[in-house]
């Protein structure tokens, strides 16, 4: 198959939305294992915007994250990371966009435990090729609070600031877009309270966009804006969450899987 000339760093028009799927589903398996993890879901980050993505078990929360951050395959519809339609890329060029445009934070920190907190969160420039913006270093690095520790390596670090340094290796790229897959899971409820408000301050501060799967209504609450998924499906949306609003929104959520 030709692809269309790629330049994952060349300037991108923008359409006002960081990513967006358009009916896209995902079928894991086949026969008596077939499985609908998502089906037809089409939703859109705008720029600038923390939404956070929210369901019951196995509702096809971190299958949507997978397929948004091109990270799986999808089975039918589309994936957009602004304007690029990641089908239309080869594997080069999807792997440059992830590289390049795509930002991660995972539950398990995922941080390399021979280099120090700099080398690790520098470290997708360094494949890259590219030199760091020293100024945009300072200010992730000293928004994180990590001034003082950048010369540790992981495991001379908190749980906490070991995922502060996964943050600021996301945002160091100034990528597109974030995505988080339980960020705040591995961390007590002060770490991950610290960790979330700098998500948010990525977000007000810097005007990232960030989106995040959590099933924790307290980690939800930091968000822009909630997505709720059902059984594969997009069912429910909610601005300006609060822990509570979004708890009995869940509750209700639960109580329909149960009873379906
Ligand atoms: N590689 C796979 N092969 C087969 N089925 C899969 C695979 N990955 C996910 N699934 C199934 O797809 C559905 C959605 O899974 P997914 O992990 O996206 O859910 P989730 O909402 O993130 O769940 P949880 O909150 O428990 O992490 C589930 O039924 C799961 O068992």
């Amino acid at each position: 198959m030709t692809t269309a000339p790629f330049d994952a760093l060349a300037p991108h028009p923008t359409t006002g939305f960081a990513a967006a799927t358009s009916d896209l589903s995902k079928v894991h398996g086949s026969g008596d294992t077939r499985v609908v993890a998502l089906d037809r879901v089409s939703v859109s980050f705008r720029e600038g915007e923390f939404t956070a993505i929210m369901g019951p078990s196995g509702c096809g929360k971190s299958t949507l994250m997978h397929c948004a951050a091109g990270l799986d395959s999808v089975s039918s519809g589309s994936v957009r990371i602004g304007t690029t339609e990641l089908s239309t890329l080869g594997d080069r060029q999807l792997t440059e966009l992830r590289r390049d445009r795509i930002g991660f934070i995972f539950q398990a920190f995922n941080l390399l435990p021979t280099l120090t907190a700099l080398e690790n969160i520098t470290l997708p420039l360094s494949i890259a090729g590219r030199r760091p913006d020293q100024q945009w270093l300072d200010r992730v690095v000293s928004m994180v609070g990590l001034s003082q520790r950048l010369g540790h390596r992981p495991g001379q670090l908190s749980g906490g600031q070991q995922q502060r340094v996964a943050v600021a290796r996301a945002l160091v790229s100034r990528p597109s877009i974030i995505f988080g897959d339980e960020p705040t899971g591995n961390l007590d409820s002060r770490a991950g309270a610290e960790v979330l408000g700098f998500l948010r301050d990525s977000v007000r501060e810097l005007g990232q966009t960030v989106v995040m799967v959590t099933h924790d209504p307290v980690a939800a609450g930091y968000a822009d804006r909630v997505v709720f998924l059902s059984d594969g499906r997009l069912v429910d949306e909610m601005s300006r969450p609060t822990p509570d609003r979004v708890l009995d929104r869940m509750k209700a959520l639960d109580s329909r899987v149960r009873t379906s």
